[in-house]
């Protein structure tokens, strides 16, 4: 292999791929307005369905439209009844995030407006996502412990809906504004990897369905959105805070990463963990089990001390799901359920100002060369 001769940005960092007017992300100041606002502020006084309305109409709604809003994505809850059959049919024992994947893969096809990609259309599409998800991830983690899924109630808001549809009950009024905050900071994020896949499957003319396909498959890494089940893990392999320093050290020791620290952008702290991190100590306290978020402390002290790295918003995230009652292979389809508000209204950006997405590589492989007979071959 050669070495390159150009200014190849590995990961393209610090790269200006495009402009966009949905988030911007600050981390001069540690950061982040949504359509200009502040995010810790959209989290404190608005719902996840002001948030969405938001994202996808650049102002936040009034009443009336609010209510609109929230009927529309009530009304579009249920899932057909082939897709029911579909996911009683997937694998046992397969990731919720192969499932959501596979999932929406097939709402794609059975669409009313499949192969429609103009805005009005998708749009409604994503009105469509944004009520069937939640249904589609719970269906599937029931259906792998044997359980039925629960019919969707359109008098619920789209948090204590989700509850409902995951555990057939909706929790206290604490636990359902905490899960509400996290779907509010997990909502978008600018070019975070899973919406750049999204954008580039966009910008080739593709539909909503493959857009959103291509950012689950992105979001499933644990470098992504993958992280917050990764903090879990981790948070359980240590199991009490006293071994917390302990075990940092032996991670330091293999130089491997610790699950739930750094970020691309944000270098001095992410703007969204100080809110989340507020939510997950609430938690603590309702649940009477403080010894997570006490390990959590110990770890992101330490992590500061010895490595200058903060945590970002998975690290929160990962024990307030868990203390909120959720089993961890559901932490990143939950991030799904929010997400799929940034990726839509991304979607629509890009198609309204579309290029080609198509970034050059420079040729590192052998030097040209005349093909072999099969009997001049090694
Ligand atoms: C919602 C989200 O998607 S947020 C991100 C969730 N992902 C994670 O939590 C996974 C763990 N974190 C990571 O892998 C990385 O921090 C990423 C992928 C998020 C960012 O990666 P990059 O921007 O390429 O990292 P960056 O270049 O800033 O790393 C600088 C140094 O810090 C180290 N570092 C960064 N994050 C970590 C970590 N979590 N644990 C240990 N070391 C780390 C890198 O190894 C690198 O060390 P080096 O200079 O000795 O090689
Ligand atoms: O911005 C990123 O690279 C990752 C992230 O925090 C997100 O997508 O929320």
């Amino acid at each position: 292999m050669s070495e390159s001769k150009t200014d190849i940005r590995k990961g393209l960092v610090g790269v200006v791929a495009d402009v966009t007017a949905v988030s911007k992300v600050m981390p001069e100041t540690n950061s982040l307005t949504y359509r200009g606002y502040p995010v810790q502020d959209l989290a404190e006084n608005c719902s996840f369905e002001e948030v969405a309305y938001l994202l996808w109409n650049g102002e936040l709604p009034n009443a009336s439209e609010l209510a609109d809003f929230r009927a529309e994505e009530a009304a579009e809850r249920a899932l057909s009844p082939a897709l029911h059959e579909v996911i009683r049919a997937f694998p046992h024992g397969a990731h919720p995030m192969d499932a959501i994947r596979t999932a929406v893969s097939f709402m794609g096809m059975e669409d009313p407006e499949a192969g429609d990609v103009s805005e009005p259309a998708t749009r409604r599409k994503a009105m469509r996502l944004l009520a069937k998800i939640p249904g589609a991830i719970a269906a599937a983690h029931r259906a792998t412990k044997g359980e039925a899924p629960v019919a969707a109630d359109p008098s619920l808001s789209f948090a204590e809906s989700f509850f409902h549809l995951v555990f057939g009950r909706v929790p206290q009024p604490e636990v359902v504004k905490a899960f509400d905050v996290s779907l509010i900071l997990y909502a978008e994020h600018g070019f975070n990897a899973s919406t750049f896949t999204a954008r580039t499957i966009t910008s080739t003319g593709a539909d909503l369905h493959g857009a959103v396909v291509g950012g689950i498959a992105a979001l499933k890494g644990p470098l992504h959105g993958g992280a917050n089940e990764a903090v879990m893990h981790m948070l359980s392999e240590i199991g009490d805070p006293a071994r917390a320093v302990e075990w940092l050290q032996s991670r330091f020791d293999h130089r491997a990463l610790v699950m739930g620290f750094g970020h691309r952008v944000y270098k001095n702290g992410d703007s969204r963990v100080p809110t989340m991190t507020k939510y997950a100590e609430r938690m603590a306290e309702v649940v009477g089990d403080r010894r997570w978020m006490e390990m959590s402390r110990l770890l992101a002290a330490e992590m500061l001390a010895k490595k200058n790295i903060h945590p970002n918003l998975d690290f929160p995230a990962g024990p307030a799901y868990h203390l909120m009652g959720f089993d961890i292979p559901l932490f990143t389809p939950i991030f799904v359920a929010s997400r799929i508000t940034g990726w839509a209204a991304h979607v629509i950006e890009q198609s309204a100002d579309n290029r080609l997405i198509r970034p050059l590589s420079e040729y590192t492989g052998a030097a040209q060369r005349s093909v072999p007979s099969m009997a001049h071959r090694g």
